[in-house]
């Protein structure tokens, strides 16, 4: 069940309009990567972190896991210009190891309950993602009017860690790149090559932080979590 984990943080954080990269905006004083690698710096399965960075934020990583004592990061790995190729340039670090797992950056929320879920699944499946039923009334709009509404009952919202064996989301990667395929998750690209992807039930508050409303929601499950 021991595993390695990729990290993507090299992202802009466009959305959230703070000037800066979002990994980088605090939480109860603590950076939000900081909470994030904390989880698997703290679970004992986790064998090894690889941490996708901006190259031009490499000296600000460093100092944040010199100062939380991040003992577990194996290698800082330069960013691509999209998220798969930053988790892509991960993947290509990985030396050993069967299982490998892929967790944003910006979602700082995660349990080893759940990741023990994911991990028990995909031993089995060889490859599964978190995810939760969606909520809202979802519906399809063309030109601001309403097309249909769709199916809800097989809906998911999908979150990460997914997981992998290493050697199938590598190959489904490399075939992506040679392909010029962009998915917006790594489980699309097995999907795409009809590659089983399990889902395994998420937690609600497991949530990117993507835009400024999140840090409300935030700073909301960390109070709730002190309890
Ligand atoms: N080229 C990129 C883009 C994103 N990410 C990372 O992928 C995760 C999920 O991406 P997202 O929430 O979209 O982050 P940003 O790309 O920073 O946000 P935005 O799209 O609003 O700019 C984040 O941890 C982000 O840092 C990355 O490593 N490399
Ligand atoms: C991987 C992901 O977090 C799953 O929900 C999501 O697809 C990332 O997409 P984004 O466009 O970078 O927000």
């Amino acid at each position: 069940m021991n595993y390695q984990v990729i990290i993507p943080a090299a992202g802009q954080g466009k959305r959230m309009n703070a000037g800066k990269n979002k990994q980088f905006i605090q939480l109860e004083q603590i950076p939000i990567i900081i909470h994030t690698l904390k989880v698997f710096e703290e679970h004992s399965h986790c064998k090894g972190i690889i941490l996708v960075i901006n190259d031009a934020e490499k000296a600000d990583f460093q100092q944040l896991i010199k100062k939380y004592r991040i003992s577990k990061i194996k290698h800082l790995v330069s960013g691509g210009q999209e998220r798969q190729y930053s988790v892509y340039n991960g993947l290509k670090a990985v030396e050993e190891g069967d299982l490998v797992l892929v967790h944003d950056g910006a979602r700082p929320f995660l349990t080893h309950d759940i990741i023990e879920a994911l991990l028990s699944k995909t031993i089995i499946t060889g490859a599964a993602t978190l995810a939760v039923p969606v909520k809202d009334t979802i519906k399809r709009a063309k030109d601001g009017v309403v097309v249909e509404t769709v199916e809800r009952s097989s809906l998911w919202s999908i979150q990460t860690p997914q997981a992998f064996h290493l050697s199938i989301i590598l190959e489904a990667h490399e075939k992506a790149v040679r392909e010029n395929f962009l998915g917006t998750d790594d489980a699309s690209l097995l999907e795409r090559v009809d590659q089983a992807v399990s889902i395994v039930a998420g937690e609600y508050t497991n949530i990117k932080i993507t835009t400024p409303e999140d840090l409300y929601i935030a700073e909301a499950i960390l109070s709730k979590r002190k309890m």
